[in-house]
């Protein structure tokens, strides 16, 4: 394909996920009983807002941001990987409701188009807010991209640290947990596969 810069492969492509699975006035309804069964009470004036808080910051971290795929031809022919790296991650651990943050690297190598670099991170922050599993994380980011991208490979990496794990539990503080998932050239050649896993710190 050639021209100017374009939004998807086959013409424009949004990604929405709107949160409308988001009740918030049933969720501050439910926080409102969560505060009295844990003995505190709701009315209480230094509290009296805190429902409604808590539901809209859910909902927030729970609502994808709409973002267009914009790519380029590719027409210099480049033919080397292209990592971001440093991205900050923020998602919800499922079986506990408490935030996993860390730090992702986010790569492809081009095939006849290349993107637009901010949206390697869109991708990644469309998925996390969600509840998730680190694992399905990784995964949900490379498939996508993959699979709306075409490229010849994709990686992804995420280092994060679960409050779940850090803050309560076995209290593994600082412990961090890496996941990756990798497709293509990235995944079947060792050159290539060796090369990203070191652009992005995570080789030995
Ligand atoms: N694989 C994976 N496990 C996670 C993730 N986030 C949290 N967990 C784990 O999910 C598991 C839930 O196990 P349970 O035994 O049901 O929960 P728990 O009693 O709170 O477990 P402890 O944390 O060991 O006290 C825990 O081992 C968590 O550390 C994640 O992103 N990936
Ligand atoms: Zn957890």
């Amino acid at each position: 394909m050639t021209g100017g810069p374009a939004t998807g492969l086959a013409g424009p492509l949004r990604v929405v996920r709107d949160g409308s699975g988001v009740d918030v006035p049933a969720a501050e309804r439910a926080v409102a009983a969560l505060l009295r069964a844990l003995g505190r009470d709701p009315a209480a004036p230094h509290l009296a807002e805190t429902p409604r808080r808590v539901a809209e910051a859910y909902a927030e971290l729970l609502t994808g941001r709409p973002f267009a795929l914009t790519t380029f031809p590719n027409d210099g022919g480049y033919d080397e990987m292209v990592v971001a790296t440093g991205i900050p991650v923020a998602s919800l651990c499922e079986h506990h409701l408490l935030p996993f943050t860390g730090v992702a690297s986010v790569g492809h190598l081009p095939g006849e188009r290349i993107l637009g670099l901010s949206k390697l991170a869109r991708v990644l922050d469309h998925f996390a807010r969600d509840l998730q599993v680190q694992e399905r994380l990784t995964q949900q980011v490379a498939d996508w991209l993959r699979d709306h991208l075409a490229p010849r490979g994709v990686g992804v990496v995420i280092a994060a640290e679960h409050q779940c794990t850090s803050l309560r539990g076995i209290r593994a503080a600082a412990s961090r947990t890496v996941t990756s998932a990798l497709h293509g050239l990235l995944r079947e050649d060792v050159r290539s596969r060796q090369e990203f896993l070191a652009l992005t710190g995570t080789a030995a």
